[in-house]
Formats: C-alpha cells, sequence, structure tokens
C-alpha cells in the first residue's frame, strides 16, 4: 500500500475528487495547509489576488491506495489539478505499514 499526497490548488479540490471517486478511490483525507515551492518570495494568484507572502494557503489531499491503482491514482491528479500555471502543486508517494479498521479490527488491504 502507498499514500498519494497532494498538494493542490483550493478550487480544484471537488474536480480532483469526483475524478478519484470514478476511478474507485474508495476514502480520503483533506486538510488545510499552507506553504511554498520554489518560487519562495515571488508573487503567486489565489482566488484572483497577488500574494507576496512566503507561506500560500494549499489544500491537501491523502489517499492510501494498494499499489497497483498508484500509477492510475497520481494520473488521474495530474490531469484534474493542473492549470498549467506555476503553484500547481506537488504529489508524494510514500509506504504505507499498515491500514486497521477500528470498527473490526481488519487489517491490512481489506481494511482500505
Ligand atoms: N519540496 C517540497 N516539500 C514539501 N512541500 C512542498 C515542496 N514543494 C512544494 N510543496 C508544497 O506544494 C505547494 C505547491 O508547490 P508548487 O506547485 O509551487 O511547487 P513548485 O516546485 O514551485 O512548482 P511550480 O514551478 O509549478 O510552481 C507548496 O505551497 C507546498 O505546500
Ligand atoms: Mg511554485
Amino acid at each position: 500500500m502507498k499514500k498519494v499526497e497532494a498538494v493542490i490548488r483550493h478550487f480544484k479540490l471537488e474536480e480532483v475528487k469526483d475524478a478519484l471517486t470514478e476511478i474507485g478511490v474508495q476514502g480520503m483525507t483533506v486538510s488545510e495547509v499552507r506553504g511554498f515551492g520554489r518560487q519562495k518570495g515571488h508573487k503567486e494568484q489565489y482566488r484572483g489576488a497577488e500574494y507576496t507572502v512566503d507561506f500560500l494557503p494549499k489544500a491537501k489531499m491523502e489517499v492510501i491506495v494498494p499499489d497497483d491503482q498508484v500509477k492510475a491514482v497520481v494520473d488521474t491528479i495530474l490531469e484534474s489539478a493542473r492549470t498549467g500555471q506555476i503553484g500547481d502543486g506537488k504529489i508524494f508517494v510514500l509506504p504505507i505499514e499498515d491500514i486497521i479498521r477500528i470498527r473490526t479490527g481488519e487489517a491490512g488491504d481489506t481494511a482500505l
């Protein structure tokens, strides 16, 4: 299992969620984050306003999927989150050791 973590633009959240749901993703966690990429200190557009602050608000999406679904998930995020402008975000893929469904105690793949 892998965790696909994507830092994306807020306004893309629904579109990315819908696209991932369509390819069979069963669950996800979303949070509000702030960060910067390689244009640190430069101006970037956010909801029509220009920001010069170091930390820009972004949305972070976390999805745990079986190894054989990682490529489809990454490709889907690439397609649905991209505008082509700087600040589109980034995708991180991390190994996941285990996952346990609290209600039933099921572990591993069956707990996804
Ligand atoms: N190396 C990194 N480590 C952790 N978070 C990062 C890293 N790079 C980017 N991020 C996160 O992703 C968000 C968006 O990054 P961004 O898309 O600006 O990356 P970039 O490398 O500057 O690419 P681009 O040139 O397309 O802007 C940042 O605000 C930050 O939250
Ligand atoms: Mg950037």
